[in-house]
């Protein structure tokens, strides 16, 4: 098994007050984990450390990426290392088309210019995969997007991308049922022994395609309960009240 996330004791703080108290977590290469928790709880805050928000300060604790301290890294120098985080809420950004941003992430990412027409193509085939509009390339980034369809731009980029490690955070929330197959699919087709997947959900909707090897409970920015699938179901049934008197 090789490992490909390590975080040992991480403490992240939003200007005073600090939201998560210390969490342990490893994710080897070719994982599903998933993490679940009441609202608040700090999952998104998880994600956004891993990815080196500069929001989110880490008081305590480390990052490893394959064996490398990430600590101190820029987003940037961690997308380049193959981090990738699809946001709970994707921002539009005006005046970028999605195609051009995308071939300009991934050509900063992989360090190679991306040809403009074998890239179409690639673009076509995979938006045609997410059953969206070709259109949809040349309009500006999630700008006038519906939610369900920013939902599916931020996989196009995943899928385009090819992170080694994909966070993504409720992207099954929003989505209409036909999209939730569609998405788990191109997840499904993304995923590989080579790369890991960490997911936030609370609908659970993504995880009838997809199911977790692990399964880590977030309270009061604690893992207070780990686990296989099964405890997705004990979750749905008994909800996280159990968990609540672990804090
Ligand atoms: N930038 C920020 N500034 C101030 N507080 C923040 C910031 N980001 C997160 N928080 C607070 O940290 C706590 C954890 O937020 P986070 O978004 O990580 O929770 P979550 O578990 O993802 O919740 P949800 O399930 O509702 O999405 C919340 O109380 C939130 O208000």
């Amino acid at each position: 098994m090789t490992e490909l996330l390590r975080v040992e004791n991480l403490h992240v703080s939003v200007g005073k007050k600090e939201l998560l108290h210390g969490i342990n977590l490893t994710v080897n290469k070719g994982e599903v984990h998933v993490i679940m928790g009441i609202n608040g709880a700090g999952k998104s805050t998880l994600l956004h450390a891993i990815m080196g928000n500069p929001v989110y300060t880490i008081t305590e604790g480390r990052i490893f990426f394959e064996g490398q301290d990430i600590t101190e890294l820029s987003v940037d120098k961690r997308a380049k290392l193959g981090i990738f985080l699809s946001f709970q809420n994707p921002i539009s950004v005006a005046g970028i088309t999605t195609e051009n941003f995308i071939r300009t992430a991934k050509t900063t990412i992989s360090g190679k210019q991306q040809r403009l027409f074998p890239f179409k193509r690639l673009m076509k085939s995979r938006m045609e995969d997410l059953a969206m509009d070709p259109s949809y390339a040349e309009r500006y980034l999630n700008d006038g997007f519906s939610g369900g369809e920013r939902k599916k731009s931020e996989i196009l980029q995943m899928r385009i991308l090819d992170p080694k490690l994909a966070m993504l955070d409720e992207t099954d929330s929003g989505l209409d049922v036909d999209a939730v197959r569609i998405v788990s699919r191109n997840i499904s087709e993304y995923h590989n022994e080579n790369n890991s997947l960490l997911i936030i959900t609370h609908l659970n909707q993504i995880l009838k395609f997809i199911t977790p090897e692990f399964v880590h409970v977030l309270i009061d920015g604690k893992i207070v309960k780990e686990g296989g699938p099964e405890l997705v179901d004990e979750i749905e049934t008994n909800g996280f009240d159990a968990y609540r008197s672990e804090v």
